[in-house]
């Protein structure tokens, strides 16, 4: 059934319904309420997303599979936001949480009173708003309870996993938990700045006003976590929905190889199946350059072909100027693994990336997004975590799903992590029976989440299950 045919039965007309997007300004919280547009506006629902006018650039320019200028129902709010720092990122910290984008979150405060102003302006033309907010922005939303026909739900950015441990520690461990698990589970020691867990704290003082949670995340890859996530003990009753993957993992299926511009993937097409590993930390990580010469050096000894994106971590804002890494890297070492490996220094198309049959394993940080999509994809992953949620992700993808290897142990998370051990677990990972094994774990996995995203699948009936929640 087409969402259009699913929902014309019963309960409020779609068209009677909008649904309020309000993202966190950061790369890996923007794309996925942007991701989640696409999905809800293809029940023909019409979708507002509330962003400063940097920030909703930044996400229509860096999203993949689908062209979100051309969605004539999505609509872009762009509201200025004041002026904030947008400071480089410091690749010598001790935390590695991105600290400098603090300034950035803060400054979204702003958004407070032109997004009641929207819904006010909203109310005449809709029966109901539905506000999804990222569970980071619950203040910004606070006033949604002023103003009648609305309802919100929160939405988790990280994996169940991580929001289960979350909740669970937070409201005192109401019930035990497989001791096996909680022995591999880390501390978040290390993890956030104080600033930040401060920031985290006000929002979740607003949080209780949502109706449901929305998570990221699908019952094939954590079924039983969100199940312990359901538990009333947990969720105190609140609805929730599981609807990921929410990226366009069969678009981008679809479309390999028919417009492939970008130079990875053209050298992609000419190395043979699984042979290529391509090393990426997401938007919010910069190594300091004794590390980026020591990850140079083992990938280099691994002797396996790799992609390599080398990029500062992204400021508050990311057209104030980039930061360029690697220089030492620039004389000798990049011709001579010319051919066998590329260093790639601007933004990578990174889900096309992973979803080439040449790519076969994946050294990530572990953020949520790229686990989702390496999962998804079925590609194992050299587990390298360096702050926020990652340390519990790596934990996730390397003892749960046992899709992965530890490249750096957390508990030595101030150390150099040297050439050798890169070296190491590359070749486990890529050459080895060990690395095998996770990859054949990996591509049953990412067949069955595909499954799930397509018509009739668990995550596809979730979705549709949302939207007859919301437009009942
Ligand atoms: O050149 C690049 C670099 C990144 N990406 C994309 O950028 C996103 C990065 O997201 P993620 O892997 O989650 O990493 P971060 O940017 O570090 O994400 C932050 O947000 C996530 C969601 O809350 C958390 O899980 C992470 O720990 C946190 O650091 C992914 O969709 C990547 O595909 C590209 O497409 N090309």
């Amino acid at each position: 059934m087409s969402p259009q045919q699913n929902h014309a039965q019963g309960g409020l007309k779609q068209a009677q319904v909008v649904v309020v997007m309000v993202p966190l300004p950061a790369q890996g919280h923007l794309n996925q309420l942007l991701h989640l547009s696409r999905l809800i506006a293809a029940y023909n629902i019409p979708v507002h997303y509330v962003a400063s006018t940097t920030h909703n650039r930044q996400a229509k320019l860096r999203v993949h599979g689908w062209n979100p200028h051309s969605a004539s129902n999505i609509h872009f709010h762009e509201f200025p936001t004041p002026h904030f720092q947008s400071l480089p990122p410091n690749p010598n910290a001790s935390i590695k949480f991105p600290s400098h984008l603090q300034p950035s979150f803060d400054a979204s405060s702003h958004l407070r009173d032109p997004f009641a102003k929207l819904l006010h302006s909203l109310l005449p033309k809709s029966k109901r708003i539905v506000v999804i907010h990222d569970s980071l922005m619950s203040s910004v939303v606070q006033d949604l309870v002023l103003i009648p026909h609305v309802e919100s739900y929160s939405f988790h950015s990280v994996s169940a996993f991580t929001m289960f441990f979350y909740f669970w520690e937070a409201l005192g461990k109401p019930f035990p938990i497989e001791p096996e698990i909680l022995k591999a589970l880390p501390s978040l020691e290390g993890c956030f700045t104080t600033e930040f867990r401060k920031f985290v704290t006000k929002q979740h003082n607003h949080a209780k006003l949502a109706s449901g949670r929305l998570y990221n995340t699908c019952k094939v890859i954590e079924g039983p976590f969100l199940d312990l996530l359901a538990k009333e003990e947990i969720s105190g009753n609140k609805k929730q929905w599981a609807l990921g993957p929410v990226n366009p993992v069969l678009a981008i299926q679809a479309n390999l190889g028919s417009n492939q511009i970008h130079k990875c993937l053209e050298w992609l097409d000419k190395q043979t199946p699984n042979s290529v590993i391509y090393v990426s930390f997401g938007t919010t990580t910069s190594l300091s350059d004794a590390q980026i010469t020591e990850l140079a050096l083992g990938l280099e000894k691994s002797e396996q072909k790799f992609i390599w994106v080398l990029r500062e971590a992204d400021k508050g804002n990311i057209f104030s100027g980039e930061g360029e890494r690697g220089d030492q890297l620039r004389k000798g070492y990049e011709e001579r693994v010319e051919g066998r490996g590329m260093v790639v220094r601007e933004w990578a198309p990174q889900l096309e990336i992973l979803g080439h049959p040449s790519t076969g394993g994946f050294m990530s940080h572990c953020g949520w997004n790229s686990c989702m999509e390496s999962i998804t994809m079925g590609v194992p992953i050299a587990a390298w975590p360096m702050h926020s949620d990652q340390p519990r992700n790596t934990v996730l993808i390397t003892k749960v799903l046992k899709v992965g290897v530890v490249v750096k142990d957390w508990e030595r998370r101030d150390d150099l992590v040297e050439a050798t051990t890169i070296e190491r677990a590359v070749k486990i990972l890529m050459g080895s029976k060990e690395g095998e094994e996770m990859k054949r774990r990996a591509a049953e996995l990412g067949g069955a989440v595909r499954e799930s995203v397509a018509e009739g699948g668990g995550s596809h009936l979730e979705v549709d299950s949302f939207i007859a929640h919301i437009t009942r």
